[in-house]
């Protein structure tokens, strides 16, 4: 093992956010420098503007920060070649023993990481310790991945033979989006990092914050300087990041429009890219399913980080001898859902990540009802009691009945807590419809008949199918999209082939024979 830093070389966000009293709600405030380069937090060495980050719940501002600019972001990408040449250098099982030290310490301090993850995020705390064990799952899995990654090894004619050899890419930008920080951040680094690459991580200039625990976590743990580095900033900053002749490739996690926009610069320098985009899901309902688990799956799919998450099935199809039973138990229990402050151990829905977000999100459920669909429950500003709340970004979860495929509610991706229920007749019309989309992120099917599941699925557009469960992501299985939801994929084996290159090595052992 190697050694790991004191506590007394703790740098000073992660001391500073330890004591209790400074992570409660309504109370918590970052005044340090926000981004991390060369195994240090630090300004940056230019700005291109400044952002806020807010807590959704109270409305407060928690940080404000400087946009990196130009030489900024050179910086840190040098920061990050030359960490890469010492890490490329690493064999798989001492990167990979590092990373486990790296997912050890996320274990040890998974409070304080999902505390500050609720504060800026808004999401329970309940659902904000689960991103983290996902998160620390995730670094435990690609180190296990590290000391095994090979080539082949292939005989050739007159006892010459080639070899095959899995390389790293070099300096790789994650860009995440705000609703899983610590999430995407470690999501993308693992697999990153296990392949021997460096990467520069740019958060969403609305969640700053946890990506520079993990920064902290990596060095903490043994990675070289200049490994992991964070800069802060909006569009203009990421468009540096993705325009860098020195980066190698782009992991992006946001929305189609910013996809579109990452992959026109990544394809003028010939960069592969991940894509990881919006959604918007069918979740099929079939009249022999178990009732009680679709309702909860039905929930599941559409609630959690307060409907903020791309792979939503927010287009719940329900065979019409079961629309009304199910409806009604949906209601219910979506009425249940306890809103309020994200850090109390019963909340179980939190603020929206910001003012202008719940006004988008209200405006999908105005319209909705405009065009016929009709409110069984919330879609409407929620107010708690407690007195800090007073202007968090809250809502009640809403449920639309009477939707038909052709209502905004139902083509376009709302990204917040409101679940459109339309109705269906058979297995060939339900499947015709839920692939009419120019998405294909994920799909869901509840049904007790196991045949049908698996030609349902067979037949789904979609990168993520989920049969009798919803939004269920161990670290071990690939996720990403088809169609406009992206391309490439995060966890699960596979995503070792897109942070690595593959160099082929042709060995003669007799002589040249020339056609000249
Ligand atoms: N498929 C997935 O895994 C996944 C996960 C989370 C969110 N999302 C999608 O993301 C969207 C919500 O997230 P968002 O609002 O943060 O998305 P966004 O596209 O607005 O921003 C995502 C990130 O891209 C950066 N960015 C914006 N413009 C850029 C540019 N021109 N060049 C480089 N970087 C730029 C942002 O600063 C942010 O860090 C939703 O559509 C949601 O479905 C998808
Ligand atoms: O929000 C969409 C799905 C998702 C949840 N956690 C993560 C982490 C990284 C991603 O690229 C996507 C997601």
């Amino acid at each position: 093992m190697l050694p790991r830093a004191g506590r007394a070389a703790l740098p000073p966000l992660l001391r500073s956010l330890r004591p209790a009293a400074a992570m409660s709600t309504g109370s918590f405030l970052v005044s340090q420098p926000l981004n991390y380069r060369g195994g240090a937090r630090l300004q940056p060495a230019d700005a291109s503007g400044s952002e806020t980050a807010f807590e959704p719940a109270t409305g407060r501002v928690i940080a404000t920060f400087t946009c990196s600019g130009e030489k900024e972001v050179h910086l840190a990408v040098q920061d990050a070649k030359a960490a890469f040449k010492i890490w490329s250098q690493k064999s798989g099982l001492e990167r990979g023993r590092i990373l486990l030290e790296a997912a050890r310490i996320i274990r040890e301090r998974k409070e304080e990481i999902a505390t500050l993850e609720t504060i800026n995020n808004g999401k329970s705390i309940l659902e904000a310790r689960l991103d983290i064990d996902t998160s620390w799952q995730c670094l435990e899995y690609y180190a296990g991945l590290a000391g095994s990654l090979a080539g082949e090894h292939i005989q050739l004619p007159g006892g010459s033979f080639g070899y095959t050899r899995r390389e790293p890419l070099g300096v790789c930008v994650g860009i995440g989006a705000w609703n899983y920080p610590f999430q995407i951040a470690s999501w993308k680094s693992a697999p990153a990092l296990a392949c021997g690459n460096a990467m520069v991580f740019k958060p969403s200039p609305f969640t700053p914050l946890s990506a520079l625990l993990l920064a902290e976590i990596y060095t903490e743990a043994g990675a070289p300087p200049g490994l992991f580095n964070v800069v802060q900033g909006g569009a203009a900053t990421g468009q540096l990041l993705c325009e860098h002749r020195d980066v190698a490739k782009v992991s992006f996690t946001g929305s189609v429009p910013t996809g579109t926009k990452i992959m026109e610069m990544s394809a003028k320098g010939i960069k592969p890219v991940t894509l990881e985009l919006g959604g918007k899901s069918p979740l099929i309902i079939f009249e022999d399913c178990h009732l009680e688990n679709a309702v909860k799956g039905a929930l599941m799919a559409n609630f959690l980080t307060q409907g903020e998450v791309c792979c939503n099935g927010t287009r719940v199809f329900v065979q019409k001898k079961i629309l009304d039973k199910f409806t009604k138990q949906v209601v219910e229990q979506t009425q249940r859902i306890k809103i309020g402050d994200p850090l109390l151990e019963d909340t179980r829905m939190g603020p929206l990540i910001n003012r202008p977000h719940l006004e988008r999100v209200l405006g999908f459920v105005k319209v909705a009802k405009e065009q016929g669909a009709k409110v069984l429950c919330g879609g409407d500003p929620y107010v708690p009691e407690d007195p800090k709340l007073k202007n968090g970004f809250f809502m009640r979860p809403c449920v639309l009945g009477d939707c038909r495929d052709d209502m905004t509610c139902v083509k376009e991706e709302i990204f917040g807590p409101v679940m459109s229920i339309l109705s269906f007749d058979t297995e060939a019309e339900v499947l015709e419809r839920a692939n009419n989309t120019s998405f294909g992120l994920a799909a869901g099917v509840f049904t007790r008949d196991l045949q049908r599941a698996h030609r349902v699925v067979a037949e789904l557009q979609a990168g993520v199918c989920y049969i009798n469960n919803y939004n269920v992501s161990p670290v071990e299985l690939p996720f990403g999209g088809y169609k406009k939801s992206g391309f490439g994929r995060e966890n699960g084996r596979v995503t070792i082939e897109y942070y690595s290159q593959l160099k082929t090595v042709c060995v003669e052992m007799g002589d040249v024979e020339s056609a000249f």
